[in-house]
């Protein structure tokens, strides 16, 4: 296997030393919510985002007045992505079905998709008001039919900010707070004197963020580790620089720690986009974060093959992947291990992020090795159910269990065994089951 690199990021030893100072700071900042409540919340709110208000929680009124800040053009927009949103989720919800199967004569087992009965929604905007973060968690909960849904975003710019506001309201919020960071999810999951606990967090955010939900894990359930974007392009030479450094360069800007990585068997388009990237990041409005995120943390790498680039591309697990190759069905079918693909030149990261209707927090840092990103089926809970409905059944199973119990030394479950055995077993009659 013959892999370049022509740029490299930051080692995985300097990423772990990043990750242990964030680590404290959560642990230390939850463990004083977890202690002190409101007051805690209160006192991080001052000193991350410098906001202080009367009550965290948005009445109506102001949800109103907020709302009323935007224009008619703005809020069609809102509902265009929030319907699209809407009818991808529908149907993902639709696909998952309730069951009930007779897996031997009289024996019936089954079961049901049950919604988490209240979700915290964080929503993130300290660097950019994450509108459609409200579409992702909020909107996918109500498809879910969650019952309480509680949303938290901080303060941008010193204020509730009316585009994540309006946009949570419309998708269901039944709670919406103007919190940010450790102390929105701290408050959501554990409670305090004016914030009911939730049963499970969701949403996207920077390092802080996605480390306290980490952290709270156990307490609550979580939905995946959705922390700093990710995105990589997988190119050969039927696509031009500027689109794969356009395409880079689009989620570099998220934050100073976005990793933007292009794999590609094209020594001269990974030249030349290297350039493009130079030439972008002169006039890029964002470039005072891309650019450190680019220099930090991009990297290009050149392979022989379309299977090394595969390799390549499965074992980094970005985030976002796009495609855009003589072959993206091919990467579609043997792709393993990404967030979510964006197949073709016509398509683009940014629509998924923001429009198009697939929900854009996605696992980071590898996560995509074991978890797809947020859907509708993250707010259901699969439980299952079972009934016996003869006594032959009953008999027939309660032998199994009563030795298979004492195989494993359990004296007390094979008793649960036996009894409907003496119950409902009746001597000689044989069992007119299907093979077992
Ligand atoms: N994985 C995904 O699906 C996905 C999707 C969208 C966005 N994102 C990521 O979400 C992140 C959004 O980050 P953001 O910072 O703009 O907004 P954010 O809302 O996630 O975080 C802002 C909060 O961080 C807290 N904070 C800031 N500095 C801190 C410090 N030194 N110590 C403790 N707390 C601190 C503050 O309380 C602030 O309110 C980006 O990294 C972006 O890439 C990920
Ligand atoms: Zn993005």
């Amino acid at each position: 296997m013959t892999i370049t690199y022509l740029k490299r990021g930051k080692s995985e030893n300097e990423r772990d030393q990043d990750d242990s100072r964030t680590r404290a700071t959560v642990e230390a900042a939850l463990r004083d919510i977890e202690k002190r409540g409101d007051a805690a919340v209160r006192a991080f709110s001052i000193s991350f985002d410098d906001y202080s208000p009367d009550s965290f929680r948005l009445t109506q009124d102001q949800i109103d007045a907020l709302i009323a800040q935007l224009t008619d053009r703005e809020l069609d927009d809102i509902r265009f992505a929030q319907a699209q949103v809407r009818r991808f989720a529908e149907a993902q919800r639709a696909s998952m079905q309730d069951i009930e199967v007779e897996t031997l004569p009289g024996v019936i087992l089954g079961h049901r998709n049950i919604p988490v009965q209240s979700v915290g929604c964080y929503v993130p905007g300290g660097k950019f008001p994450m509108v459609a973060s409200a579409h992702m968690s909020v909107l996918t909960a109500a498809v879910a039919g969650v019952p309480r849904i509680v949303a938290c975003t901080p303060p941008f710019q010193g204020q509730p900010n009316p585009g994540v506001v309006a946009a949570m309201h419309m998708a269901g919020a039944h709670e919406i707070y103007i919190l940010g960071g450790i102390q929105a999810v701290g408050a959501m999951a554990l409670g305090t004197e004016t914030i009911k606990p939730v049963h499970m967090l969701v949403g996207p955010g920077n390092a802080f963020v996605a480390e306290a939900k980490r952290q709270l894990f156990g307490k609550v359930g979580i939905d995946l580790f959705a922390g700093p974007t990710e995105t990589m392009v997988i190119a050969d030479d039927t696509v031009d620089a500027e689109l794969c450094a356009t395409d880079l360069l689009g989620q570099a800007e998220h934050g100073y720690n976005s990793p933007a990585v292009l794999v590609t068997t094209s020594r001269a388009l990974a030249e030349a986009t290297l350039a493009e990237i130079d030439r972008l990041l002169t006039i890029l409005p964002t470039a005072a974060t891309a650019s450190v995120s680019w220099r930090d943390f991009g990297e290009v790498i050149l392979c022989d093959t379309h299977d090394e680039m595969l390799e390549v591309a499965n074992e980094i697990a970005s985030e976002h992947v796009q495609v855009m190759t003589d072959r993206d069905d091919w990467y579609l079918a043997n792709m393993t291990s990404y967030g979510a693909l964006f197949l073709g030149p016509r398509t683009n990261v940014a629509n998924g992020d923001k429009v198009i209707g697939t929900n854009h927090t996605l696992p980071t840092r590898k996560a995509g090795r074991y978890t797809g990103g947020l859907w509708v089926g993250k707010f259901l809970k699969t439980h299952s159910y079972q009934r016996i409905t003869s006594d032959t059944a009953a008999a027939h199973i309660g032998a199994y269990c009563s030795r298979l119990s004492m195989l494993e030394g359990f004296v007390g479950h094979a008793e649960q065994g036996n009894i409907r055995v003496r119950r409902y077993g009746r001597m000689n009659v044989p069992y007119g089951g299907a093979a077992e």
